[in-house]
């Protein structure tokens, strides 16, 4: 048995054009949505992500903003970055690429974000909507990765309500509020979240028929830890060297052969990373949506 390809290439390009279809009725109403992004310093991964992010605009039709600091960036810098892109009418919403050069404090960038801008749904008030809105009723952007595995899971017809479904890693971007808004009520999952003191991380696993994996290390998950028929969706990433050939190359959380006992597998790349960006996209017309009523 080989397990249903969770495509997200193809499930982001069909959201894509969805959005494209709003963005025109926006342009028609002479308005014109903006995403602005914040990159500090020279990551080559997070160079990588922010170019993605300004051609799935592109592509829709959605004007992008970019501000680039060096790493040598001070806070204060930073935080005059942020009050400008607040300022700025066009930029309807807009991101700070994660990580922070090292020492700089990542809270307190994300506090500084207008909310009404918050493309990300990372402001810590679109953060407490997200645990106060049980049934999804307050209306505010969601955090882009999580966004993107329930809607990759809708689109593929997996059943939520009741199942078991285990997320490993409980980071800001994605563990943590997936958590949240798998088990939000009309989602109804039933969640375990694991983490690095996790003692039986494989006997968790064994039981779930949603596996998540945003861990970042390479391959942890194996094939005998997966109960046959189960959803496994790849989110970690890591950068492994071969020693052989000294060429990076990318790995995910999810190791090869999960493909022969899941029912659904998302690879990474082509899976989540791609819907991740696209749930980008759909904040930032959504928040221009909510202005314009
Ligand atoms: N404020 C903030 N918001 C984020 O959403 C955010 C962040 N910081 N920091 C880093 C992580 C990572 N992330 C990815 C998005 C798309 C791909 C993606 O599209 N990946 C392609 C491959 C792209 C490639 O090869 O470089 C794929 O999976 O097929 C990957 C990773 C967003 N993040």
């Amino acid at each position: 048995m080989t397990a249903v390809r969770l495509d997200g290439t193809a499930t982001a390009t069909a959201i894509k054009g969805e959005l494209k279809a709003r963005v025109e009725a926006l342009a028609a109403r002479g308005i014109r949505p903006g995403l602005g992004t914040l990159l500090v310093g020279d990551d080559p991964a997070s160079h990588a992500y922010v170019a993605g992010k300004h051609r799935d605009c592109r592509e829709v039709g959605v004007e992008s903003i970019r501000v680039d600091l060096p790493g040598d960036a001070t806070e204060e810098q930073v935080h005059e970055a942020i009050e400008r892109l607040n300022a700025d009418p066009a930029v309807t919403g807009y991101i700070v690429q994660l990580p922070l050069p090292e020492g700089m404090d990542a809270n307190a960038a994300l506090e500084l974000i207008d909310p009404a801008k918050d493309a990300d749904g990372l402001h810590p008030m679109n953060l407490g909507r997200l645990v106060l809105g049980v049934q999804g009723e307050l209306n505010s952007p969601l955090p882009c990765t999580p966004n993107g595995i329930v809607e990759m899971l809708r689109r593929h017809g997996v059943d939520l309500p009741g199942k078991h479904a285990v997320v490993i890693g409980r980071g800001l971007t994605v563990g943590r509020p997936l958590g949240l808004l798998l088990t939000r009520k009309g989602i109804d999952a039933t969640v375990t979240l694991a983490h690095s003191r996790t003692l039986d991380l494989r006997e968790e696993v064994r039981r779930a028929d949603v596996v998540v994996a945003a861990v970042g290390m390479p391959h942890l998950v194996q094939p005998d830890w997966i109960k046959p028929g189960a959803a496994v969706l790849d989110v970690g990433v890591t950068r492994v060297v071969d020693p052989e050939t000294g060429k990076a190359k990318l790995s995910g959380d999810i190791a090869p052969g999960v493909e022969e006992v899941a029912g659904f597998l998302s690879p990474n790349p082509g899976g989540v990373g791609p819907m991740t960006r696209a749930m980008l996209v759909a904040n930032v017309v959504e928040a221009a949506e909510r202005a314009a009523r």
